[in-house]
């Protein structure tokens, strides 16, 4: 089980708040003034991977009252009580181990006393020889075709994890073309079909429920428009396959249970990528590829498992935010990666982190009265900076932000990269510096104006200065480290879910939407004035009513 502490009882919360007090009046320059090896106290290395949180409003005492705080919420057990296969989900009555999906062969892993190691890897051996046999197109569709197009109808963790991967790996692209749909909106799967061929199209029904309404709609739409085709129900087992926990819900659809790879109830939907879930990865990249980024995915876990707190790139990362969120009120964290194919990274973790820590109970069951999960927001650099910074630099809020590159890339075109990462580069260091009025001033003397017009303008050029970043610079973008970067947000989210202690792995605040869509539904099916709610509701209804 997990410790129930209020972390804002503890003795380290009260020393922050000192250490608040002291920090809100020295700028964060000033520290790297006083202190030339900041950099190297602030930063670790995990692999290829540079994680710099020098420019956060730190100092030693605050770091070391930060891992006390961990210490008194009791971290390092609630860390073996999650590894361990403990059921920490506690209100839906499950374990949390997306962490055993990424052992090796042979390492076990106890569920219940029950080594799951054997099982897990059953899956994987399935789902390597299914990627082989499409990639090679030995795998034939109903025409004796091979396969070219892969859909993956899913949503929420069985699309975001997916999407985003296969977008941050193109460059390690198979032959075959990976395609998303998860919008009940028709338009998705319309705008998709309209470029495919039947005979040349694997369908993928993601889903760990089976009954999710989006995926169904369109599972059964697709279904429709392959027998179109087809003409011939018993070409179905060669064009449709299912990633789920759900097999008399598969059956029914009429997937073959030799079509369907399964997982675990114990999987998180938006922790899923690992799993079976991970097939359109696998196809998109190839089956060695999708081994090497649950390989650096493990790698961080044991680096979670085994690094004293103080060296714990995810619990520094989590606790760092845990300041930010709870002792300077930032409501928002941005995340920002400057690749282009990390594009999807940010959108990701709206789902692993909001959904994970956007709750309001603790795990008592009383309403907390701190603040908890941050909203996640980002681009990628540079898009972004054209866009949102001005808010970062200059608005009235804090936004701690994480910045994200690749030192080498994918595509090395002229001083492209270059040029991305001086921004990447001059960003963190203009949000840290700002710029004071006495700068403002003289370069508006040096370039001419007059002392009047200088005094209107000036204050509006001022930079505070003194926003907190993360700088993550990784060698490359690979299947490995994007596998432990993946790890490291993940663990970041629980970390944090200890500390607020709440539940990090249920999300019944999604519930209530999708009953009340399912008691309209009927509604929208006649003609009939509907009466039954309020009248913003009915009103809307009604008039939907009278135009479609
Ligand atoms: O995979 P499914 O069972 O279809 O669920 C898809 C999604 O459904 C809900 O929105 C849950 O809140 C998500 O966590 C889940 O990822």
């Amino acid at each position: 089980m997990l410790p129930t502490i209020n972390f804002t009882q503890t003795t380290a919360f009260q020393k922050l708040l000192e250490d608040k007090k002291r920090l809100e009046s020295l700028p964060l320059k000033s520290l790297f003034h006083s202190d030339k090896n900041r950099q190297s106290t602030y930063s670790l290395y995990f692999q290829d991977i540079l994680i710099d949180y020098s420019k956060n409003l730190i100092d030693a005492d605050t770091f070391q009252h930060l891992i006390e705080l961990a210490k008194e919420c009791q971290l390092e057990s609630a860390i073996k009580a999650q590894l361990s296969g403990e059921l920490i989900n506690q209100t839906e009555g499950r374990a949390v181990l997306h962490t055993a999906l990424r052992k090796p062969k042979g390492e076990p892993q106890l569920l219940d006393g029950v080594n799951i190691n054997a099982e897990i890897h059953q899956v994987r051996e399935h789902m390597k020889e299914f990627t082989e046999q499409v990639i090679s197109g030995t795998w034939k569709g109903y025409t004796q075709e091979a396969i070219t197009d892969i859909v993956n109808i899913g949503i929420g963790g069985s699309d975001l994890g997916p999407v985003m991967v296969t977008e941050a790996l193109k460059p390690y692209k198979t032959r075959l073309n990976v395609h998303f749909v998860s919008n009940v909106d028709g338009t998705h799967i319309a705008e998709t079909l309209k470029k495919l061929n039947p005979a040349t199209t694997l369908f993928l029904i993601a889903s760990k429920t089976f009954t999710t309404q989006e995926t169904m709609a369109n599972a059964f739409t697709a279904r429709a428009w392959f027998l179109d085709a087809a003409q011939d129900e018993s070409a179905i087992s060669k064009h449709f396959v299912a990633l789920s926990t759900n097999k008399s819900q598969v059956e029914k659809f009429g997937i073959d249970s030799s079509n369907m790879f399964a997982f675990w109830d114990w999987v998180g939907g938006r922790y899923s990528l690992w799993s079976a879930i991970g097939l359109s990865i696998s196809l998109s990249i190839g089956y060695d590829n999708f081994e090497a980024l649950l390989e650096g995915a493990h790698d961080m876990d044991n680096h979670l498992a085994y690094t004293p707190l103080e060296k714990n790139a995810p619990v520094i990362l989590a606790l760092l935010g845990i300041w930010y969120i709870n002792f300077w009120n930032a409501p928002t964290h941005a995340i920002l990666p400057y690749d282009q194919y990390m594009h999807r990274f940010a959108a990701y973790f709206q789902q692993g982190d909001m959904e994970s820590n956007g709750k309001s109970v603790d795990r008592a069951g009383n309403h907390v009265n701190y603040a908890t999960g941050p909203v996640i927001w980002g681009e990628p650099g540079t898009n972004g900076q054209h866009a949102f910074y001005q808010l970062i630099h200059q608005g009235t809020q804090m936004i701690p932000a994480d910045f994200i590159a690749p030192a080498q890339t994918h595509n090395p075109i002229g001083n492209h990269h270059t040029l991305l990462m001086s921004n990447f580069f001059a960003q963190t260091e203009a949000l840290m510096n700002g710029k004071s009025l006495d700068t403002v001033i003289a370069e508006l003397q040096k370039a001419g104006l007059n002392d009047e017009a200088i005094q209107k303008l000036a204050p509006f050029k001022v930079f505070e200065g003194n926003k907190p970043t993360n700088s993550i610079l990784a060698k490359q973008i690979n299947p490995k480290t994007l596998g432990a970067l993946i790890a490291m947000y993940e663990h970041k989210i629980f970390v944090q879910g200890v500390i607020w202690n709440i539940f990090s792995y249920d999300q019944w605040g999604v519930e209530l939407g999708k009953q009340l869509a399912n008691s309209i539904l009927p509604e929208l099916e006649n003609d009939q004035t509907v009466t039954s709610h309020d009248s913003s509701t009915n009103g809307l209804i009604n008039q939907f009513k009278a135009w479609r």
